[in-house]
């Protein structure tokens, strides 16, 4: 096999950048971004700029220091660093949050309790409460019912933060997303994690990490995100937050620490005792709207609560060089002391507090709000970078003043009854009303003619945000992932990792006359979810959709009949199989047709090869593994003109529309090369259709010579049930060739984790309910693709052929 260069490897960057990064790798535009030199350089003051700052406080009015700066000539590095106090001071009060966690931890629980402190809710009700309202970020019929959260929801509120030592009090902006918790829908989380600067990570105080907050804790490293940590329902049998922290500590290797511990436990638990201050908190009142603080910690708990203090600063010195020093010097901390290093270490993501409470016994929220307050980090604390298109696509660093030109990104898209609804993250400048920015993938200019800011499924118009800021707007044509400017940078950011589909299955309108809607909820669909798929198969004619999982698809065809009265059949879901190839096969091929009229003339020769899997990106854990197969890759190496620029081209179509359509099965090609470096043209017969054949014809050869694989899905699962149907369980996926890597045995449950075959896990669910009297659940993730077992593979290339037999009947 041929090492590939870095000729081939920039090549794939650039295509990737033009393409409009869809990224299904970490994408290399990433890593150069994260590596490169970024800090804006720190100019020295200059007389001018000191002129220029008491203009700043005579006038206020900073887009007139802005105008004045520029005719100054000054650089936009002092310019920031002369706007820094006006703007830093909105700034600190700014909070972008984003709450993520494994399914059913109580994230929209909490979420309604923070509505309700900060008083944008007047009452609360509970996710499948006895009042059938709901909760009020599950605003969806489909999430109310189901109980679960499908849709990331955003909201904002303020937040008084009262300071019991001096009696002042500080009002926070939170712009707050909630996220859902199950795998199939997880581009919420992704998307929402992209845009925000700080994170609440849920952890069920019973359950500890779960599979979901593995994923969770990946995807909040993958944006960067620092974190607090809730652990919640502490009101629940079995609650033992410590047990929580073991495994954040063990399991996601993260140092982290209690700030608090909790007052009482299961159905006594009463409230918290603040490690740092020694203060115990209470919630009183109907619905803990009360706090109560006191200097008396319960006699019983001094101890503990000594003992959990002494842990925390032994945890802050192994991460925090501060507090190191002070530990060295066996000094004391204040509580000052450990509050700020606790922020610095949480900002640099070295170190996660941990609250803890019951949302829905409502207890011990407030203190966490205050947490996101004190240690989560503010916009212009946050490194957000672009790439400068205009300047090598150089990494530059945005800042979150509103002063300075306008970057935005779209970040998710929604059909609204009002049109086409976009958020929009503001990372630099303001967004106003009636603007035109410019999308700078397009290069088009759009007007923004409304602006919202959403709370879940209610919006309030506003006519201008502020950088660092959330928000959503109107009839703006664009994809999501884009990025706006106001015309005068050439600014783009990288954007979200998109996981691939891993099944499939088809879909037809039961009544012909729902056609329309049919296409229209399709479109839609995809526009808003890039990980929901569709396409007609060419010879089946079939609309096939694609997602992450049978719960993923079940709630579009449920969506499509309540939302569109469109009522579907659909097929069997399918496996998302890969094709491959284990050798490198060259290949000479002539297609030729000159008998009578216009004929067909093209030789294309090369080879094809498997492509080498892809580095791991820099930064990864130890003994992290990458993917086993790289990207599907077209080379052309003519030397002496024997196929002319346009014939490559269809060559490369023609390579790319193979790769769409495995000679196996159909299904899509996974990490196939190939090179063509010779061939031959005829003056009058040669066209680009005749080349696009003959690369098709001389691919589907070669690939059939080159040991070809099919790859099925491996899927990460995780099984939880009570103990006594573990037997049941182990051997139903014993039945399933799953290969169990761990078990664990808790108290009540066992939470099993295993590799299986997605194939294989068709009707699982049926089969665990029987299994385990309704009580096990079970969840499963894309983990990688590796080459089915033979029998399977036989099995499937002969159904293919028969169906293509029968089909040309
Ligand atoms: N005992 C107890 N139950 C809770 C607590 N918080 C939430 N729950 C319950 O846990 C279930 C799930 O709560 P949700 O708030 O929907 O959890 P979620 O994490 O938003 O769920 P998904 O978004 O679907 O993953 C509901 O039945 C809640 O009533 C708590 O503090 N204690």
């Amino acid at each position: 096999m041929r090492a590939y260069g870095v000729v081939r490897a920039q090549s794939a960057v650039l295509r990737q950048t033009r393409n409009g990064l869809r990224l299904g790798q970490p994408c290399p535009l990433q890593r150069w971004a994260s590596t490169a030199i970024l800090r804006p350089r720190q100019l020295a003051p200059t007389a001018n700029s000191r002129t220029w700052q008491t203009r700043r406080h005579q006038s206020g009015a900073a887009a007139a220091v802005l105008q004045q700066a520029k005719e100054d000539n000054l650089a936009q590095e002092t310019i920031i660093e002369n706007l820094s106090q006006e703007e830093a001071f909105r700034l600190s009060r700014v909070r972008n949050i984003g709450i993520a966690a494994h399914i059913d931890s109580g994230k929209t629980t909490a979420t309604e309790r923070v509505l309700f402190y900060t008083g944008r809710i007047k009452s609360i009700h509970e996710v499948r409460g006895k009042d059938s309202v709901g909760a009020k970020m599950d605003s969806m019929d489909l999430e109310r019912e189901k109980g679960i959260t499908i849709q990331s929801a955003a909201t904002f509120c303020d937040w008084i933060k009262k300071n019991p030592e001096t009696g002042t009090e500080d009002k926070y902006h939170i712009n707050l997303i909630d996220t859902p918790g199950h795998i199939d829908f997880t581009i919420e989380v992704e998307r929402a994690l992209r845009v925000l600067d700080g994170a609440v990570m849920i952890l069920c105080a019973v359950s500890g990490v779960q599979s979901q907050t593995i994923t969770v804790d990946r995807q909040m490293r993958r944006y960067n995100v620092p974190r607090i940590i809730f652990v919640n329902k502490m009101d629940r049998m079995g609650a033992n937050p410590f047990k929580a922290i073991d495994q954040v500590n063990h399991k996601l290797r993260l140092p982290a620490a209690a700030v608090q511990i909790p007052i009482g436990s299961e159905d006594t638990f009463q409230g918290v005792v603040d490690l740092i201050r020694m203060k115990a908190i209470y919630n009183e009142g109907s619905k803990g709207e009360i706090i109560r603080e006191t200097d008396e910690i319960p006699a019983q708990l001094q101890g503990l609560a000594k003992e959990r203090r002494a842990k925390l600063i032994e945890m802050l010195a192994d991460v925090d060089e501060e507090m190191a020093e002070l530990f060295l010097d066996e000094q004391e901390p204040t509580s000052d002391q450990i509050k700020a290093a606790v922020r610095r270490a949480t900002i640099s993501r070295k170190f996660a507090p941990v609250f803890m409470g019951s949302a829905l016994a409502d207890k011990s929220v407030q203190p966490m709000l205050d947490g996101v307050c004190d240690y989560l980090p503010n916009p212009s604390e946050v490194e957000n970078l672009a790439l400068d298109r205009r300047r090598q696509e150089a990494s530059v660093k945005l800042v979150p003043y509103n002063s300075l030109p306008f970057v935005g990104l779209a970040f998710k898209l929604e059909e609204s009854n009002f049109g086409q609804l976009t958020y929009i993250r503001v990372y630099q400048g303001s967004l106003k009303k009636s603007a035109n920015v410019y999308n700078a993938r397009t290069d088009k200019k759009v007007r923004i003619p409304r602006i919202v800011r959403m709370h879940s499924n209610e919006m309030e118009e506003v006519n201008e945000v502020g950088a660092g800021e959330i928000c959503a707007v109107f009839g703006v044509d664009c994809s999501s992932g884009d990025t706006f400017t106001d015309g005068t940078l050439g600014y783009s950011m990288t954007s979200m990792f998109v996981p691939e589909p891993v099944i499939s299955l088809s879909i037809h309108p039961k009544n012909s006359k729902d056609g329309n809607n049919f296409s229209k909820a399709m479109n839609r669909f995809q526009r808003e979810d890039p990980t929901f798929r569709v396409h007609v198969d060419q010879e089946s004619s079939e609309t096939i959709i694609s997602g992450m999982g049978e719960l993923h698809l079940d709630i579009y065809v449920e969506r499509m009949r309540r939302e569109y009265k469109v009522d579907c059949a659909t097929g069997q879901p399918q496996v998302a199989y890969r094709e491959t190839i284990t050798q490198h096969i060259p290949f000479d091929h002539l297609l030729k047709k000159q008998t009578g009229g216009a004929g067909d003339y093209a030789r294309v020769v090369g080879w094809i090869e498997p492509t080498p899997p892809p580095e791991l990106p820099e930064g990864a854990p130890e003994g992290a593994v990458g993917p086993a197969y790289g990207p599907n890759f077209f080379e052309t190496q003519i030397t002496g003109g024997t196929i002319s620029e346009k014939f490559l081209y269809a060559c490369e179509k023609g390579f790319h529309a193979s790769c769409e359509k495995g000679p196996m099965l159909g299904h899509r090609v996974l990490g196939v090369s190939m090179v063509i470096n010779d061939g031959a043209t005829h003056m009058t017969d040669s066209s680009e259709q005749a080349f696009k054949r003959a690369t098709e014809q001389a691919f589907r050869k070669a690939f059939a010579a080159a040991q070809p694989q099919v790859l099925e899905p491996l899927m990460k699962t995780t099984v939880t049930a009570p103990n006594e149907f573990q037997g049941n369980i182990v051997a139903l996926l014993n039945k399933r060739n799953a290969t169990i890597t761990e078990t664990i045995i808790g108290a009540e449950d066992f939470e099993l984790h295993a590799e299986t075959s997605l194939n294989s896990m068709f009707g699982f669910s049926s089969l665990l309910r029987a299994g385990s009297q309704g009580k096990g659940e079970f969840t499963m993730e894309f983990s990688h693709y590796a080459p089915a077992p033979r029998d399977l593979q036989k099995e499937l290339v002969a159904k293919f052929e028969k169906a293509r037999i029968e089909k040309n009947k």
